[in-house]
């Protein structure tokens, strides 16, 4: 029943929700299953896409599939800190219609993954991501696959920005058009010092696909995302700071970042968002994610669910007995 479940949750639609919940009534015949705190959290787990939309997964992969290059790797750390890496350094890290379909597959992995509490994306030689794979977008310039195209992503990208983890995007280098919408599917962004995030898409005759453009809005402000999209403008680290689209710069004083390598300068960046037990880091991030996408009211009771997930729990506990102050 559970992987069952999963599965269903995959194919649900936001905007068809009720349409799935009276589905899953019917087809289980347990009302109970689908309470309201299943249901919220449907609303926020699952895909944007279904076949309503005329969107047809195992189709689109089959066409993406055969524009290979590339792949997307994961690192899953004992730490419980995760490394995805693009990697296609030969074409600046662009993604090819293979790598698309290898994130759905790593995206997969790490919902799965009850261990896991923090997420790092970057690119692979010191480069973040240029974008779609130009040779691939000259291929599937027609309407409607560059519709299925833009589905598909946008189900990928929404689902990585709601996993239970933590996740920031180590920007070294450029991120370019898709790269840069891929920046805004972190919960945060850090840029090295000769790094740039540059939303292209008006020099090439087009606006963001991914998602990019509503989750900059998000971030920034309709102002400021005006006036990256319209000026297709070069966030460099200052100007990322200075709107909000950066949450830090690495290169700074030893002390402030912990030297090392920028991943490792990374890692030590996260490591204070995500101390202390999964299920607490992971219910933080349920709560935060819930207040940024759910009506006032919807989120408030998610929040009383997911509370009480953790009420009484074992690091609940050990705190109590451990009489803590918090000096
Ligand atoms: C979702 C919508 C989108 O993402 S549309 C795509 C938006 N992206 C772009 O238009 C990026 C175009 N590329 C560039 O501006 C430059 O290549 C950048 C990234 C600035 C790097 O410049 P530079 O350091 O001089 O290197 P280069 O141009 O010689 O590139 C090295 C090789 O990489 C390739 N490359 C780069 N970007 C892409 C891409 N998006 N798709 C396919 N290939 C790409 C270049 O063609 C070049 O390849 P080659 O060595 O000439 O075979």
């Amino acid at each position: 029943m559970h992987i069952y479940w999963l599965k269903w949750i995959a194919q649900c639609t936001i905007t068809h929700i009720s349409d799935c919940h009276k589905q899953l009534q019917e087809s289980s015949g347990n009302v109970h299953m689908v309470d309201g705190f299943s249901l919220r959290l449907l609303q926020i787990q699952s895909s944007l896409y279904t076949s309503v939309h005329g969107f047809n997964q195992e189709e689109i992969r089959e066409k993406l599939l055969a524009f290979p290059g590339g792949s997307i790797d994961l690192l899953k750390q004992d730490s419980g800190i995760a490394v995805l890496t693009i990697n296609n350094p030969s074409r600046m890290n662009a993604f090819s219609g293979s790598m698309m379909v290898d994130l759905e597959e790593q995206v997969n992995q790490l919902e799965n993954w009850t261990e896991g509490k923090g997420l790092i994306v970057q690119g692979a030689a010191e480069t973040f991501c240029s974008g779609s794979d130009l040779n691939a977008v000259r291929a599937i310039s027609n309407p409607q696959d560059g519709m299925k195209m833009c589905m598909f992503m946008q189900n990928t990208l929404t689902r990585l920005l709601r996993l239970p983890l933590i996740s920031v995007a180590l920007v070294e280098g450029r991120a370019l058009g898709g790269g840069a919408e891929l920046t805004t599917a972190c919960d945060f962004r850090l840029m090295a010092s000769d790094s740039v995030i540059q939303f292209v898409h008006k020099h090439m005759g087009l606006v963001p696909g991914w998602g990019g453009a509503a989750r900059l809005v998000h971030i920034v402000g309709s102002q400021n995302a005006l006036k990256l999209l319209g000026g297709a403008l070069k966030v460099d680290p200052k100007l990322g700071l200075q709107i909000g689209l950066a949450d830090g710069t690495l290169g700074g004083s030893q002390a402030e970042d912990g030297g090392g390598t920028p991943l490792q300068q990374a890692e030590h960046w996260i490591s204070r968002y995500i101390k202390g037990p999964a299920p607490v880091i992971q219910a933080v991030k349920k709560v935060v994610l819930s207040g940024r996408e759910l009506s006032l009211s919807e989120a408030l009771r998610t929040e009383k669910d997911v509370f009480g997930t953790v009420w009484g729990g074992p690091a609940n506990m050990q705190a109590l007995a451990s009489k803590s102050k918090h000096k």
